[in-house]
């Protein structure tokens, strides 16, 4: 499906990009360009990877004019530069606004005006019903994406759109963090042991992004089924994993955060097509005359509940176990130490 074409990846040095090249190098793809602002990380990658067929381009989604010369020829994009720590755009929102909004219009923008032919645009869990402005930002992209495909049709374009949850052991994320706690005997910091996360890995992130490449007509957004795990029974599982006994201590919710995440709206859920281990919600392609909102309600809508990290499946501390053991980090990070006896 990828034989002679040409990939876009923006924000491609990231674990989503690495993980993408990984899978692609070695198939008949002609050409995978990277687009990201940092020379440094575009210079690891080409030192590690070594490949004629991976091409990088320094610039900026908030820059139209370094999107433009990346795009000539390419047929198809996923779209993952994001600002996408909490933390970070809590406290400049406009950044958040110029990467993820700004920087989503002109990707897509520049993507119809040169007619790539399909738009993978990476979304979050904290995109719905957001509390934080990374979320609302996300949040705005996504609805970005699906005004091009309903408004005036993208043209040759197809754009949609995926949602993921955590992706475990992702950088800055907390399963490194507990893991580094663990190793040097520090307390466990867990905000609170009731918080709930869907879990994936990365690679079913790019599964996700790859189903949704395959499927896309224009205005969908895709999720994966997935289970969730309480942070009480992460910060167990670790400690069995790596055979200690490090203490826990309670630090509190941290500002932006949410209990429970939701991948799905109830107004989502209630259109959602159920795909095996995804879900695909068809673009609602309504236009401004109609009179559901003022009018009708949705008497479906009121009786649906959200999908969300409580009432999906919960792992239990061996389940999640048995997902760590499986991340190439937690078998690198077990292998560097003296943990590995009997693994
Ligand atoms: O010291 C800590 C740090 C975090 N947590 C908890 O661990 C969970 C996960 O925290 P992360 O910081 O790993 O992840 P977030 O849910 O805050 O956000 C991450 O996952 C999101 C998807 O949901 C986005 O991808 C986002 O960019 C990424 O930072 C949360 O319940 C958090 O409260 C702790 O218990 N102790």
């Amino acid at each position: 499906m990828f034989k002679d074409k040409t990939l876009l990846i923006t924000g491609g040095t990231g674990s989503f990009g690495n993980a993408v090249l990984r899978r692609f190098l070695d198939t008949e793809i002609k050409e995978i360009r990277i687009f990201s602002r940092d020379e440094k990380k575009q210079d690891d990658m080409r030192n590690e990877f070594k490949s004629s067929k991976i091409k990088f381009y320094v610039g900026d989604v908030r820059e139209r004019s370094s999107l433009q010369s990346a795009m000539v020829g390419v047929n198809y994009i996923f779209h993952a530069a994001a600002l996408k720590q909490v933390p970070s755009c809590e406290f400049f929102p406009l950044e958040a606004v110029r990467t993820n909004v700004l920087g989503t219009e002109n990707v897509l923008e520049v993507a119809i005006a040169n007619e790539v032919e399909k738009v993978i645009c990476l979304s979050t869990d904290k995109a719905v019903y957001p509390i934080n402005a990374m979320g609302m930002s996300k949040a705005l992209m996504e609805k970005l994406a699906f005004s091009k495909s309903r408004l005036h049709g993208s043209g040759k374009t197809v754009i949609s759109v995926t949602r993921y949850g955590n992706v475990m052991a992702s950088r800055g994320s907390v399963i490194p963090l507990f893991v580094k706690q663990i190793k040097s005997g520090l307390p466990i910091t867990i905000t609170d042991p009731k918080m709930t996360r869907f879990m994936m890995s990365l690679d079913e992130a790019v599964d996700l992004v790859l189903f949704a490449f395959n499927r896309a007509k224009g205005g969908e957004l895709f999720v994966q089924k997935s289970p969730a795990a309480t942070i009480g029974d992460l910060g167990v599982a670790l400690n069995n994993i790596f055979k200690a006994n490090i203490p826990i201590e309670f630090i509190g919710t941290r500002h932006g955060e949410k209990l429970h995440e939701t991948l799905l709206t109830r107004e989502e859920w209630v259109k959602a097509v159920n795909l095996e281990d995804f879900y695909m919600v068809p673009l609602d392609v309504r236009d401004l005359n109609y009179g559901k909102y003022f009018v009708q309600g949705q008497q479906q809508v009121s009786e649906a509940e959200d999908y969300n990290s409580l009432n999906t499946y919960r792992l239990s501390t061996v389940e999640i176990e048995k997902m760590l053991l499986s991340l190439p980090y937690i078998q690198g990070e077990l292998k560097s130490s003296n943990y590995s006896e009997g693994i």
